[in-house]
């Protein structure tokens, strides 16, 4: 596994915080060291909603293969892409979305006219999203074999590395609230209905998304209980601070970007805040050529961690207090997805 040094945990730049996971993690760690990196996770996912996860267990070989595949899933042929089509609307988030397919937004309505509305502004990214093997009530939408032999296995096995990752987050978030089974999250956490996306947002002319003719991914929140997120060098992803500006959030060598989903923060009692994000330019002027400042593409893999569709997310109840009410009524994951992926697709 690629590991990282203090030295460059210290040199960070991004404006997120940054924790190192091998402490908890390490089977020599002791107890201490287990609860101290589990504090510092939850106080960032208290405060900012985003974390940067330095030697989180996902070997950097493995995660170097994933984007290679993901090129080369994206520089087929759209003809080819296409034999593995997203199904029409909503309920199955599954196989290929060529640009503009998909918008992300924040809106949750059911207003068609709005969505068409809304459309207006492309997103300017194609993706391929994943499931699990046994999710039946998202089957995966794989292309022939023939047609990139090998990708199937690849990402099955891409999947349940991250899984394992996500599993080890949940544990150490549940020991760093102080929960009185640390291990409570896991149980609504198969990892049956998480999801794996290549993301691909190909190069653009930096004036079609400063005039808001288009745009990579609007703001939005994840819906889901937490997102790893793996991106190249490109940069251009920004978090929502609490004085309503963006900062960019510089991808950081070999560490992953976990983000609290809308799930978790309603599980916590909004203690964990799920945070807007989005995608915009990249900050570096060396990341766009010619007189039409083109922008490099960008890959981002993001992973996204939901409880099992009959899971029902009801306040923790380490979460709440006297002065602390619970917020929110207890909500079944596929009633609360159904709602939120309405004008998605
Ligand atoms: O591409 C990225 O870096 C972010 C993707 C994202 O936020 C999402 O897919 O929800
Ligand atoms: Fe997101």
């Amino acid at each position: 596994m690629g590991s990282i040094n203090n030295d460059q945990l210290q040199e960070s730049t991004s404006d997120i915080p940054l924790i190192d996971f091998a402490l908890f993690l390490s089977s020599t760690s002791t107890e201490t060291e287990r609860l101290t990196t589990a504090k510092e996770l939850v106080a960032a996912c208290h405060d900012v909603g985003f974390v940067s996860i330095a030697n989180h267990g996902v070997p950097s070989a493995l995660l170097s293969e994933a984007f290679e595949w993901s090129k080369r899933l994206f520089d087929l042929e759209i003809e080819e892409k296409m034999k593995a089509p997203h199904p029409d609307g909503p309920a199955v988030h599954r196989g290929y979305s060529y640009p503009g397919l998909e918008k992300v937004s924040q809106v949750v309505s059911d207003d068609l006219d709005l969505g068409k509305k809304l459309r207006e502004v492309r997103d300017c990214k194609e993706s391929y999203e994943i499931g699990h093997p046994l999710n039946d009530s998202q089957p995966n939408v794989w292309l022939p074999d023939y047609v990139l032999p090998g990708f199937q296995d690849f990402m099955n096995r891409f999947y349940t590395t991250l899984s394992d990752t996500s599993s080890s987050i949940l544990h150490a978030i549940g020991l760093g609230l102080g929960l009185s089974d640390p291990t409570y999250l896991l149980r609504f956490h198969s990892g049956i209905n998480n999801q794996l996306r290549l993301l691909h947002y190909p190069p653009i002319p930096a004036k079609e998304v400063e005039e808001g003719r288009s745009a990579r991914m609007e703001a939005h929140s994840d819906w889901g209980s937490i997102t790893l997120l793996f991106q190249d060098e490109c940069g251009g992803l920004e978090v929502q601070r609490k004085d309503g500006q963006f900062v960019n959030i510089a991808p950081v060598e070999g560490a992953l970007v976990m983000n609290v989903g809308d799930m978790l923060m309603r599980w916590s009692n909004d203690y964990l805040k799920s945070t807007l994000h989005r995608v915009t330019l990249p900050p570096v002027e060396d990341r766009f050529t010619g007189s039409e400042r083109l922008t490099r593409a960008r890959y981002s893999i993001p992973y996204f961690v939901s409880p099992d569709e009959d899971a029902i997310v009801e306040v923790m109840k380490e979460c709440t207090g006297v002065d602390n009410p619970v917020k929110y009524e207890p909500v079944k994951q596929r009633e609360y997805r159904a709602m939120r992926a309405k004008l998605q697709y």
